[in-house]
């Protein structure tokens, strides 16, 4: 493990290490923020989840999430999207491939020896940062868009892993959006049977825990009609009185402007729930 950037931020430090991923055969960098509390005793930890052609620097440099994360005494930690380096497979295309992990465990060639971004982050990644005392074993769990479907699915399909979970304009159906459709089939296979494993609106009508769940979504983002589609979770949720509080942002688009303008409410939201 290697630590490759080191900033102090808000009375506290924003590191980027490099480690080995044995899961994903391949070194990952993670970025990592240490809140002043951090130096007292150990701190509950934030996985941030980001999205389609993001590694970890989009969350650290532009979300503004360190001075709620100093405020709260919360560590965040927000790995890269995706295995990286020259022998892991890629695709045309900015959906596909590097940068688009889908937070899934890949079946097909040429993805399966690599592309197993689910494991990375329920099992492997956690133990890395619990390793260090800083860190506690109380978890939260938000994303963006490919990363918020990556949220919603880990926390639904992990009950009692995560103390709370949200998400900014998440894929709430991948089975049913050009994105989800060409990245399962091409991790996954043809078999949708095998996509219900990773699709929120599948798996919340089967959830067995009622972690509530926060959702914002902006009204102007250019992807929610074709991409995006909360209405589809809210109404799985709406039949398995599962909690879901779906807020729909006036004026907001897809970007880290709009991140920027909500992660503070998310935060105090994770933190009511990791500090109870
Ligand atoms: N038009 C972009 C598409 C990629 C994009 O918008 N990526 C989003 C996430 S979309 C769903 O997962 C993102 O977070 N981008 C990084 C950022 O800093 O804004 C393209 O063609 O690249």
């Amino acid at each position: 493990m290697e630590r490759i950037e080191h900033r102090a931020c808000f009375g506290g430090w924003q590191d980027v290490y490099r480690h080995r991923s044995e899961v994903l055969g391949c070194d990952m960098t993670v970025g990592v923020y240490f809140p002043p509390q951090a130096e007292k005793g150990p701190c509950p930890v934030l996985y941030w989840l980001s999205g389609l052609t993001c590694t970890e620097q989009n969350f650290i440099t532009k979300a503004g999430a360190q001075r709620y994360a100093a405020e709260h005494g919360i560590i965040l930690v927000a790995p890269d999207t995706s295995p990286r380096g020259n022998d892991v497979a890629d695709a045309e295309g900015y959906d596909l491939g590097k940068g688009a992990g889908f937070y899934v465990n890949a079946t097909q060639e040429p993805w399966a020896k690599h592309y197993r971004m689910y494991d990375y982050i329920v099992d492997e990644l956690p133990a890395w940062v619990e390793a260090d005392p800083a860190a506690s074993d109380a978890r939260a769990i938000s994303g963006h868009s490919m990363g918020g479907h990556g949220a919603l699915t880990i926390a639904l399909k992990n009950p009692g892993r995560y103390r709370s979970v949200s998400a900014f304009s998440p894929i709430v159906a991948p089975s049913q959006v050009p994105w989800g459709e060409k990245a399962l089939a091409a991790y996954l296979g043809p078999d949708r049977a095998a996509w219900a494993q990773y699709d929120a609106t599948e798996l919340v009508k089967s959830a067995t825990e009622k972690l509530p769940i926060l959702i914002d979504q902006g009204q102007a983002d250019e992807f929610l009609d074709a991409q995006l589609r909360p209405q589809l979770f809210q109404a799985a949720c709406e039949a398995v009185d599962h909690p879901l509080l779906l807020r729909m942002q006036p004026g907001y688009d897809h970007s880290y402007y709009f991140i920027a303008s909500f992660i503070g409410e998310h935060i105090a939201h994770h933190a009511a729930a990791l500090r109870a």
